[in-house]
């Protein structure tokens, strides 16, 4: 089944390359690209989600004027393209962007003219979660409409009570870039909860997101099984050999920790490792997620009752680098996940993985074509199951997890 998008069909917005070819095809084709870069012994069957109301978050350029912004795309002469009605976004964002269009309005912020080099808005970045609760950032030339932002403020809250965090992002270059570096909270929550099956995170304003809640939920679901098939089968040969018996698991490129919260259990220590720390508000509350703070480490801890080994839950978050990380830490552990940005994880940390005796690696990709390099680099680290799974529907991007054994 296609997707029917009027935008599309009037050539107005042409991003979903792949809206002509029935879903069932596009899936296939993902597929054999997959099989085509990853020598995986066993494929399991792709995980395809919604084809429509699937993005948890909405990205939009603003264009038009403060008294009627489109909110959408720009098109080659920079004149706004109003996509509000995008077909993508799950119906919450939907209902939203109509309210956020409307704020602009009252509040008299004028679009940024890319061609003139002038006026202030330029993107609003709308997320929303499981629960239905939203997050939105204004990303503003400069903080001079800041106090009408704030004046206005009560009646966006009122309008949408589903309204949780309201930030404005400063993007003072001209250039194209979605956001700036500097984030300015305006309401008493800085973080927005991410409830998915089984986890709960808290979406900092500037932190990553899989923008596709149920495939996320499937990938960390399938990390998930395999590591606790991995720690049953290892726990006789473990026990014994240390008084705190824990199944050592890194969660390389972790984001806001969604596959170290899946993984994280009984006789299991789980550290995550992130670039970019998670709470980079310079204002409202700052609540303890679990994610690292800019001086490095966070850690928590639990016990749970589980006869037959140790019964300690460890979760620890680190802002670092995951390479430089990696290679300065004097133990090798049992399981590595990396989920890296397009790039891949490069030829360092491939090296490392390959020579440092890792047992298992999880490796979740949004970019075959690297994942293979870094494979390649890899060669006593062998696929041992695969799947593909389908984050962004009717484009040929598509997310692959592969365990790796050696
Ligand atoms: C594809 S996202 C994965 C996020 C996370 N695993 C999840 O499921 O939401 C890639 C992450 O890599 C982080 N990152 C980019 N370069 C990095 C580096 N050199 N070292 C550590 N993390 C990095 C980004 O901040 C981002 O959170």
């Amino acid at each position: 089944m296609t997707l029917d998008c009027h935008h599309y069909d009037a050539f107005r917005c042409r991003s979903c390359t792949l809206l002509e070819l029935p879903r069932e095809r596009q899936l296939s084709d993902k597929e054999a690209h997959a099989r085509r870069l990853v020598d995986s012994p066993v494929w399991l069957p792709t995980f395809a989600g919604d084809g429509a109301g699937f993005r948890n978050k909405a990205k939009m350029a603003v264009g038009g004027t403060a008294g009627s912004p489109t909110l959408g795309i720009l098109d080659a002469s920079y004149a706004g393209i109003d996509l509000r009605d995008c077909g993508l976004h799950s119906p919450g964002l939907t209902a939203a962007l109509d309210v956020v269009g409307d704020f602009i309005a009252r509040a008299d912020l004028t679009p940024y003219d890319v061609a003139q080099r002038r006026g202030e808005l330029k993107h609003v970045l709308l997320t929303e979660s499981p629960d239905g609760e939203l997050m939105l950032r204004l990303v503003m030339r400069s903080t001079a409409t800041e106090a009408r932002v704030r004046k206005h403020l009560p009646w966006l809250m009122a309008e949408l009570p589903a309204l949780r965090v309201v930030s404005l992002n400063v993007q003072p270059d001209h250039k194209a870039v979605l956001e700036g570096e500097r984030e300015i909270v305006l309401t008493p929550e800085s973080t927005l909860p991410m409830r998915l099956a089984g986890i709960e995170l808290e979406l900092p304003p500037r932190a990553f997101f899989q923008t596709n809640t149920a495939v996320a939920e499937a990938l960390y679901a399938q990390a998930r099984e395999w590591a606790t098939d991995m720690v049953d089968r290892s726990a006789p040969a473990r026990s014994g050999t240390s008084p705190v018996d824990h199944f050592r698991i890194w969660d390389l490129y972790c984001g806001i920790g969604g596959f170290a919260r899946a993984l994280a259990g009984p006789g299991r220590s789980v550290t995550g490792v992130d670039l970019t720390p998670g709470r980079s508000s310079e204002s409202g509350r700052s609540s303890e997620s679990g994610r690292s703070s800019e001086s490095g480490r966070s850690s928590e801890s639990g016990r749970s009752s589980e006869s037959g080994r140790s019964s300690e839950v460890e979760t620890a978050f680190v802002a670092a680098d995951a390479t430089q990380w990696a290679l300065a830490q004097p133990e090798a552990p049992h399981l590595v996940v990396v989920n890296p940005p397009r790039r891949g994880i490069g030829p360092e940390l491939a090296e490392w993985l390959e020579s440092e005796g890792v047992q298992h690696v999880v490796y979740s990709s949004c970019n075959a074509e690297s994942l293979a390099r870094d494979l390649a680099r890899m060669p006593s680290l062998r696929p041992v199951e695969a799947r593909v799974l389908d984050m962004f529907p009717h484009t040929t991007h598509y997310e692959v997890i592969v365990l790796l054994s050696r």
